[in-house]
């Protein structure tokens, strides 16, 4: 069985409108200028490097934005545009809501749990509410639409929707899986907050992890729910990939991730005797410095010849600590001898990393052909889309271009573009 990595294309309405409280990158660059274009393009640099690697690529496609279907629920009438100028003039948060790109981020458009680990031997999939986040909670209809399409196949999987609002759910950003090798059954660890009151929000709540859990058809004895620590969360750890991640048998962590960490270390080992754990101490690089260098939001892979790689953000590179202590990582012993470094900036400035932007599927040969090939590069599409991001995606957003017609035509034409390209009708 192999990993495919499935990113979501950075859409055209990419801007900063600060929409993410407790994502401390969200807040800081509230307001500033964004660049959809470089953003587009940087993210298919990450997919263009992992596909040189050996590895599988997939994609997830912007959704329709503005998304005036969903203003429409507010009482504004009319076309579309007078819909949007309606909402600017009276709510321009709920339109800067409607315009958001965020599903860009798909480690959180779902949950996922490989055949191995099911009951029946299918791979499953939760669409995540991501209720937590006005502009988030956009996100789910269509994004049960478009996995319906890529795994339709109900032979390999099984597609569950969104769980109730106010029962928070983040996806694979808070999950995490431990195995001795991608096709051996693993032990699904799935983390969970709680919000202080005054605080920044928990965004993944037990209730939720629970019933993933559960509809997954995990066996209880190798499933783990581990509670996030609230100093992560304080810190602006908004989701658990931004302090640890996993890889077969590879555990990044940092050592303040978990309210309890040798409740997760012990159920590692006990489950996967073999298992590396790489616990980052906070004497080496505080909470603080994870954040900002989104050291564990890394990509960890298996490369075809075996081995693993961590892509990392060039942040890492720029922060002293992080820096060196992967320096000394890559001299050890240990699994992983190799770090390659990414320009991702333009959704780092919103908060997202390597990590945030896939979501990863665990698949054997029948169910990897069973998959809608629409969703599959190869070079020759990867090349064509650069092409088509060239020409189409807005140069760059300023925040009051949120309020302007021409903005909403340019994303609307620009991603109907994509659809053409891409081989997708509506
Ligand atoms: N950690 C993972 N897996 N994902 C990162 C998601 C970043 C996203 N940022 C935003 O939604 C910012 C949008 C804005 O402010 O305009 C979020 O906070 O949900």
């Amino acid at each position: 069985m192999r990993e495919i990595n499935f990113d979501g294309l950075v859409g055209p309405s990419h801007n900063y409108a600060g929409l993410s409280f407790g994502n401390r990158a969200s807040a800081g660059h509230a307001g500033e200028i964004s660049r959809p274009r470089a953003a587009a393009i940087q993210g298919l640099g990450k997919m263009r490097r992992m596909m040189e690697l050996g590895l599988r690529q997939g994609i997830l496609l912007p959704h329709e934005r503005p998304l005036t279907g969903w203003l429409r629920r507010f009482g504004f009438t009319g076309p579309d545009d007078a819909v949007c100028a309606a909402a600017w003039r009276n709510e321009p948060g709920l339109l800067r809501a409607a315009l958001s790109a965020s599903p860009m981020w798909t480690a959180n458009a779902a949950t996922v749990s490989p055949a191995p680990d099911t009951a029946d031997g299918r791979c499953h999939l939760s669409t995540a509410n991501l209720s937590s986040m006005l502009h988030r909670s956009l996100e789910a209809p269509e994004t049960t639409r478009q996995l319906g399409l890529l795994f339709a196949s109900t032979d390999h999987f099984a597609l569950h929707p969104a769980l109730p609002h106010g029962t928070g759910d983040e996806g694979a950003a808070n999950a995490m899986r431990l195995c001795a090798h991608h096709g051996a059954p693993g032990l699904e660890i799935f983390v969970w907050g709680e919000t202080r009151p005054g605080g920044f929000p928990a965004r993944q709540s037990r209730v939720a992890s629970a019933a993933i859990a559960r509809r997954h058809g995990l066996d209880p004895a190798r499933t783990l729910l581990a509670q996030q620590s609230d100093a992560a969360i304080q810190a602006g750890a908004f989701h658990n990939d931004v302090v640890a991640v996993a890889n077969e048998s590879v555990l990044l962590v940092h050592e303040q991730a978990f309210a309890d960490q040798q409740q997760v270390y012990d159920a590692i080992l006990r489950h996967v005797p073999e298992a590396t754990i790489l616990e980052v101490p906070a004497a080496q690089i505080s909470l603080e410095d994870a954040v900002r260098s989104y050291l564990f939001n890394a990509q960890l892979v298996t490369l075809p010849e075996g081995g693993m790689v961590l892509i990392v953000p060039d942040e890492c590179r720029k922060n002293g600590a992080v820096a060196a202590w992967l320096t000394a990582m890559t001299g050890g012993n240990g699994p992983v001898r190799r770090v390659e470094s990414l320009n991702l900036r333009e959704s780092m400035q919103n908060g997202g990393g390597p990590a945030c932007l896939r979501l990863r599927v665990v698949v054997d040969e029948a169910a990897e052909a069973a998959l809608d090939r629409r969703f599959l590069l190869d070079t020759a599409r990867l090349d064509g889309l650069a092409a088509l991001i060239d020409d189409r995606w807005p140069e760059r957003i300023a925040p009051d271009d949120l309020g302007h017609a021409d903005l909403w035509a340019d994303c609307r034409a620009a991603r109907q573009t994509l659809l053409g390209f891409l081989g997708f009708t509506e």
